[in-house]
Order: structure tokens, then sequence, then C-alpha cells
């Protein structure tokens, strides 16, 4: 009998994760037909762990039920694995990048019916330094501040907390000294933000990198520099428009490798949660992970 993994975090999904996990379960046995185990995560790691053993023992299919945070951790069980089960993803989270892309339902019902798709989608991970990621990195005195956001925060405003709290930054004019080396050259300058995304969806804006496919095999980095409170707010406009990467004062590239580094400390986030401080080095892994996907989904 086929063997799955089910990943839950208790502590996600305004605590309903319980709930829909018996839900993912029935869906997985008696419609699906496989032989379930549910691994609970209790602290931070967990969930990592849990994954690295359904590769090690073979299993078909390993489904994350959380937010971001537990998918992050979740995917990173899959580093250097040569057995990597399928993924399926229940959104828990109050952000869900890596659903929008995919365009797993975010309703966690919707979602569990779309367990029984037969449709798998290859998608391209990232590795940065010794870990996976699955959605975006980014780095500079701005992707600290957006690392700050509550959880609270998010629920409230959804993408507009990390807008509110990314202009609040900008208005300080915080910037950190970068050099950033790519298939393409290197750039060298003060910027508050470097961002590279795999997929469209970043912080919930679904029109960051509009380019980006879940599957081209590269990284859509950007470099926001020179912004001050006038042309804050013009590439305010232009993300929201989703024409970031032609405002004047972006620099945007695709790429294979990425490095950046910084004379003075700075700090990154990744996929949504507090990352490795500078230097780091990136290099795409594609068509990591097979994803179910609804039988329906138009996938950039
Ligand atoms: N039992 C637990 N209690 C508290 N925290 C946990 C537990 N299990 C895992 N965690 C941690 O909770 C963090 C946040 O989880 P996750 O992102 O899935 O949920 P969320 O906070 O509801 O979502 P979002 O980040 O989108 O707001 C994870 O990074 C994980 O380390």
């Amino acid at each position: 009998m086929k063997q799955a993994m089910i990943i839950m975090n208790p502590s996600s999904g305004k605590e309903k994760a319980l709930e829909y996990v018996r839900k993912v379960e029935d869906a997985l046995r008696e419609e699906i037909g496989y032989d379930v185990v549910i691994k609970e995560t209790t602290q931070e790691l967990d969930a990592t762990k849990f994954c690295v053993s359904a590769c090690q023992d073979k299993f078909d299919l390993v489904v994350s039920v959380g937010g971001d945070g537990t998918l992050h951790e979740t995917i990173n069980g899959l580093l250097d694995q040569p057995h990597r089960p399928k993924l399926g993803v229940i959104p828990l989270g109050t952000v869900n990048d890596f659903a929008r892309a995919l365009h797993i339902p975010l309703d966690p019902d919707q979602a569990i019916r779309t367990l029984s798709s037969t449709r798998l989608r290859q998608v391209d991970m990232a590795r940065i330094n010794d870990q996976l990621f699955a959605n975006v990195v980014a780095a500079g005195s701005l992707a600290d501040a957006l690392s700050s956001v509550t959880s609270e925060e998010k629920s409230k405003l959804g993408a507009f907390a990390y807008f509110k709290q990314g202009a609040k930054e900008l208005l300080g004019n915080s910037v950190s000294p970068l050099r950033i080396t790519h298939d393409g050259g290197t750039w060298e300058g003060d910027a508050p933000i470097f961002i590279a995304a795999l997929t469209n969806s970043v912080g919930g804006f679904e029109n960051l990198a509009p380019d980006a496919s879940v599957d081209d095999g590269l990284l859509h980095c950007f470099i926001l520099h020179d912004l001050n409170i006038f042309n804050t707010l013009t590439a305010g406009v232009s993300l929201l428009l989703g024409n970031l990467k032609a405002h004047k004062d972006v620099e945007y590239f695709t790429t294979k490798r990425v490095s950046v580094s910084s004379t003075e400390p700075v700090k990154t986030n990744v996929d949504g949660e507090p990352g490795p401080a500078l230097p780091i080095e990136m290099h795409i892994l594609p068509s990591h992970v097979q994803v179910i996907v609804p039988e329906d989904a138009e996938i950039a």
C-alpha cells in the first residue's frame, strides 16, 4: 500500500489544524487508499525532521498542514535526499505564498479535495547556504524590518502589513552596502533590499514577480535602490501593477546562481522567516519536487 505522511503544526491556522488533519486523513485513507502516518510538530524544525524520515522510509507522499513556516521546514527535509516524496499542501497560514503560486485553494476544505487530483507539477526549489527555500529570499534592512511583521498584523492587513512596515523602514532611509554576483555580472551599491523570488507570489503580493513561473529554472532578482519618500510611493504603485521590474530605481535580472555579500552585518529573510546573515550563496534546483495541484489550475 502507498504511504503518506501528514506533517501538521497544531499552532497554525488559529488552532484549526487539528480539525482539518482528520479530514486530510480521511481523504488520503478512504478516497485515495493511502496508509497514513500523522506527525504533529511541537517545536521549530520538527517538520524538517519528520520529512527526512519520510524520505528515508521511501514514503510516496508528504502533506504539509500549516502555514508557510511549516511548509518551509517540511521542504527542508528534502535537502540532499535521493528519494523525495510527492508534496501536498493544505494552507492554514496567513499569507500562503506557495499555495497561491500553485493555485492550491486557500480554503482548507477545498485544498483537501485537491489531494485527490491526479495532476502533479514539477516545481523548482533553490538552495541558500545549507538550506532550501521554496519561495523567496530577501536581504537588507528592509528585509529585516519585514521579518518583524507579526502574524496578527498579517491576518488583519494581509499583504499590506508588509507594505506598511516596508514604507516605515524606507522613510528611515536605511540602506546596506551590497555586492551581488550573478550569471550576468556583478552589481555593487547601497540598497535597502535585495529579493530573489522563485514564484510570482511574495508576501501575499501575487504581482511582485509576474514573470516567474514555478518551473522556469530561474531566480527572479530585484534590487531596490535610491528609494526615498517620493519614489517609494511610485515603486509601491509599480508593485501593485505587477511592473516593479520596470521602475527606474529597480534593477531586475534572472539567474541560476547568485551570491550576496556586504561589508556590514546584514540579515536575511527566507520564505518569511529570519534566515542566515550575509554572505549567502543561492542556486536553483530545477524541478526538484512534485506537487499535487488542482486538475484545472492555470499555473504560470
Ligand atoms: N506545536 C507548536 N507550537 C508552536 N509553534 C510551533 C509548533 N510547531 C511548529 N511551530 C513553529 O511555528 C512556526 C509558524 O508556523 P506556520 O507558519 O506554519 O503557522 P502560522 O504562524 O499560522 O502561519 P503564518 O506564518 O503564515 O502566519 C513554524 O516556523 C514552526 O517552527
